[in-house]
């Protein structure tokens, strides 16, 4: 028995809720069971079933007229305060809504800084683990921050700050390749070494940042984030492979894997176990 649970990082339209549209699409077309929940307070329409909505605690709409507040300041403020709610509003849908073997996608909020210094999804993470979920982040990136090595740093570091703060299984996408005119450009960049990249980031910038670059681009060669899945809708295996490979990184499968073995290996006479 297993409990899975994906959340769904990323910068603000990066494709989270995409993703999430067309995961429910190809897992309705293949009969394979999922649940979507939402948990970005912003949200206003989605495509796809959802069993479970933060809205229904706390909206952004609602914090920005009660309290006055800007979009940003609404959106803290409700992550707070559904952080707050964690062990009793939560607690209570998730465990009426969810139970063993169920698999959740959790779209989420497009704030980055939500992942890298605000509690409450470490909190989150934390809550979901002790209650024997095993949970990844499929962090995705529009492709177009691979196209320019200063970009593609600056899309690492993101990706790197949610990794480091939330100490899950991540699998980092880049979205949108349908959108990318050249190709070639982006499949440089799906798998480079930290070598090539300081040497590109140095003859984009002045000598004296030579040490820093090098240093970055071993940070992110030392932490594996150099490697990217891209997913292109157009494409019809590219999700399923991507689906595959995320299953992976939470072992899913596996159990159900053991159980058929162990099946097979019963007397389907007395149900003694066989040798
Ligand atoms: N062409 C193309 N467009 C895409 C792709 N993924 C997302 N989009 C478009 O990009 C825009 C933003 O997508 P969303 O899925 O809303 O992005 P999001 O990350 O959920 O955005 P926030 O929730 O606001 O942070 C929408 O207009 C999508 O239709 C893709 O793979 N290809
Ligand atoms: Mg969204």
């Amino acid at each position: 028995m297993g409990r899975y649970a994906q959340l769904v990082l990323g910068p603000a339209g990066s494709g989270k809720s995409t993703f999430c549209s067309q995961l429910a699409d190809h897992c309705k077309a293949v009969k394979r069971k999922i649940h979507f929940a939402n948990l970005d307070p912003a949200a206003e329409r989605f495509d796809y079933p959802v069993s479970l909505d933060i809205r229904d605690l706390i909206s952004v709409e609602d914090v920005q007229e009660e309290l006055k507040l800007g979009p940003n300041g609404a959106l803290v403020y409700a992550m707070e305060y559904f952080e707050e709610h964690i062990d009793d509003w939560f607690a209570e849908v998730f465990e009426e809504s969810f139970g063993d073997d169920d698999y959740v996608v959790f779209d989420c909020p497009g704030q980055i800084e939500l992942y890298s210094h605000n509690a409450a999804f470490k909190r989150f993470v934390h809550y979901l683990r002790d209650q024997g979920w095993s949970v990844c982040v499929v962090y995705l990136l529009d492709a177009q921050f691979v196209t320019d090595p200063t970009k593609f740093i600056s899309g690492c570091m993101t990706c790197l700050s949610a990794m480091v703060q939330l100490e899950l299984p991540h699998t980092n996408v880049l979205t949108k390749i349908d959108l990318v005119s050249n190709k070639e450009e982006v499949e440089e960049f799906l798998d480079v070494d930290a070598r090539s990249l300081s040497g590109q980031l140095n003859a984009r910038m002045g000598p004296r940042y030579a040490r820093l670059n090098e240093a970055i681009a071993g940070l992110v060669d030392e932490f594996s984030m150099v490697s990217f899945f891209p997913l292109d809708y157009t494409e019809e295996e590219s999700l399923q492979d991507l689906l595959a490979y995320i299953d992976n990184s939470i072992q899913y499968g596996e159990d159900e894997e053991i159980r058929d073995q162990i099946k097979d290996m019963e007397d389907p006479e007395d149900g003694r176990q066989g040798v």
